[in-house]
């Protein structure tokens, strides 16, 4: 339930480690009636420290008791956050006991005997941080981020999320356009007799051009932070017996796909997510693309060709003795061309089949010779691909600036409409002065969006004095 001013607020309690039988687990209490839980299950075993009483941030060696039998729970140690200085800015009780699920039971049982506790509902100790400004929208979302990250890419964009990044640079965003907006505002207000500084409004106007560049700055990433997120989409694609499938098996460690000598084997298309790198990549393994009579086949050459279409990257497996010239040069099927692009990823299979090594490739395309049998090659083609992928999703490791800011589809659509009412503004002639107003607070509004803020006019009333404004 959302904050209600003037409503006292329920303690919430969970389990906030998973279910099962661990080491430690992590039961968590916040809310205003958390030091109550702390005086009615907490008896701190040292009696030094029974005499000092309760002392903030600090993990307490303790047994747990049942408050209306004081009979013993569990042994564990117990870990008392003063509001605001806590996850969800409340009062928080942490109580690290044995994860056992009788142990647990007895606990949260416990717990519900408390009047003002119930038990939280999913995300509510984030919601509560969120609430209580502890974290913006995006902070949320790296942190759920965090939680979801399967590769060393992922965890980092979440890690900068969580920690603000995201959240400083669109607060700052939003500040600017709300600087501008001041500075209308002012010709508003004291447009009638008074005198205005000259030049005001083409003040404004520039400073929103800075503001549109930075958007579209920002806006013009590749769409690198979505992808980098939630995976890049591979396509392995080529004529059949290439060895496509055999690929996708060296990159999974595993016979996940079907192997053999009869080209079109594969038919349907087999995707699975993996780490290349330290990069999250979902590889998708296609039918070899031929011309065939064959219902069943054509259908899996059409989905190959959609996906490649689709793909973030492409790779394109090729025989090397059947693409091999006799000047050693390497010749992309006619049938592949359209499919071939620039940026097309090249590897010449099968190596252990031919003596002659290729020299070159049709153009600049980044290419490798292996041998999937023998392994000859692979390891390079391996290390230098993680490489090429990280060079074309520009990240610069353990670097900030290198990291894209936009990892979300709803930041580029509130962004996308910032810029729009931008341009609104600086399409509306200086004579209607109140209605481009209007566009620059939509425009901030609409940056707000992405953090979770409403209303700019507490940060208006403060900024608005800064201005200079004639006598
Ligand atoms: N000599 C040799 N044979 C290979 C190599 N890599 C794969 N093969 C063999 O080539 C044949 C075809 O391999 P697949 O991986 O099924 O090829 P594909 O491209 O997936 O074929 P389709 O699904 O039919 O389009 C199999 O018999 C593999 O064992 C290699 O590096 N050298
Ligand atoms: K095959
Ligand atoms: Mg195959």
């Amino acid at each position: 339930m959302p904050y209600q001013a003037g409503v006292p607020r329920r303690t919430i309690y969970a389990l906030s480690t998973p279910p099962g039988k661990a080491g430690v687990a992590v039961v968590r209490i916040s809310g205003p009636a958390a030091l109550d839980v702390w005086q009615g299950m907490v008896r701190l075993t040292s009696k030094k420290a029974r005499e000092r009483g309760v002392r903030p941030w600090r993990l307490e060696r303790c047994i747990i008791v049942h408050p209306e039998t004081a009979e013993t729970l569990d042994d564990g140690l117990a870990v008392f956050f003063k509001a605001p200085k806590s996850f969800t800015t409340e009062d928080v009780v942490e109580l690290h006991v044995h994860s056992g699920r009788a142990v647990i039971a007895s606990i949260l049982s416990a717990l519900a005997r408390f009047p003002s506790c119930r038990p939280a509902e999913p995300g509510e100790f984030t919601r509560r941080a969120f609430e209580g400004g502890r974290l913006d929208l995006t902070q949320v979302e790296g942190l759920k981020d965090l939680i979801d990250a399967e590769t060393d890419t992922q965890r980092r964009l979440a890690l900068s999320a969580a920690g603000g990044l995201a959240r400083a640079r669109f607060e700052d965003l939003r500040e600017e356009i709300i600087r501008a907006l001041a500075m209308v505002e002012a010709i508003i207000d004291f447009s009638e007799g008074e005198d205005i500084e000259e030049g005001v409004y083409e003040a404004a106007r520039a400073k929103v051009q800075q503001l549109r560049s930075k958007i579209e700055n920002y806006l013009s990433d590749s769409r690198r932070g979505e992808i980098l997120r939630s995976g890049i989409r591979l396509a392995i694609f080529g004529p059949p017996n290439a060895g496509k499938s055999s690929l996708l098996n060296f990159l999974a460690q595993r016979e996940a796909a079907i192997v053999t000598p009869v080209p079109g084997t594969t038919r349907d298309i087999l995707e699975l997510s993996l780490d290349i790198g330290g990069l999250p990549v979902i590889v998708a393994d296609t039918a070899g693309l031929r011309h065939t009579e064959d219902v069943v086949e054509q259908i899996g050459v059409d989905r190959a060709r959609n996906m490649v279409q689709g793909a973030d990257v492409s790779l394109c497996v090729l025989s090397l003795p059947e693409v091999l010239t006799d000047e050693s040069r390497v010749e992309i099927p006619p049938t592949l061309e359209p499919l071939v692009g620039p940026d097309t990823f090249v590897l010449l299979n099968k190596q252990d089949l031919t003596h002659s090594v290729p020299l070159s490739i049709i153009g600049d395309r980044q290419s490798w010779a292996f041998s999937l049998s023998t392994g000859e090659g692979t390891k390079e083609f391996l290390d230098g691909f993680a490489e090429a992928l990280r060079k074309r999703y520009d990240l610069i490791q353990d670097s900030q600036a290198g990291q894209p800011l936009l990892t979300h589809a709803r930041h580029r659509v509130h962004l996308e409409s910032a810029l729009r009412f931008l341009d609104a503004f600086l399409e509306t002639p200086a004579e209607h002065v109140v209605l481009a107003a209007e566009e620059l607070r939509y425009a901030a509004q609409a940056v707000g969006k992405i953090s979770g803020a409403i209303g700019v006019e507490d940060v208006l009333d403060s900024l608005f004095r800064e201005f200079c404004i004639g006598k």
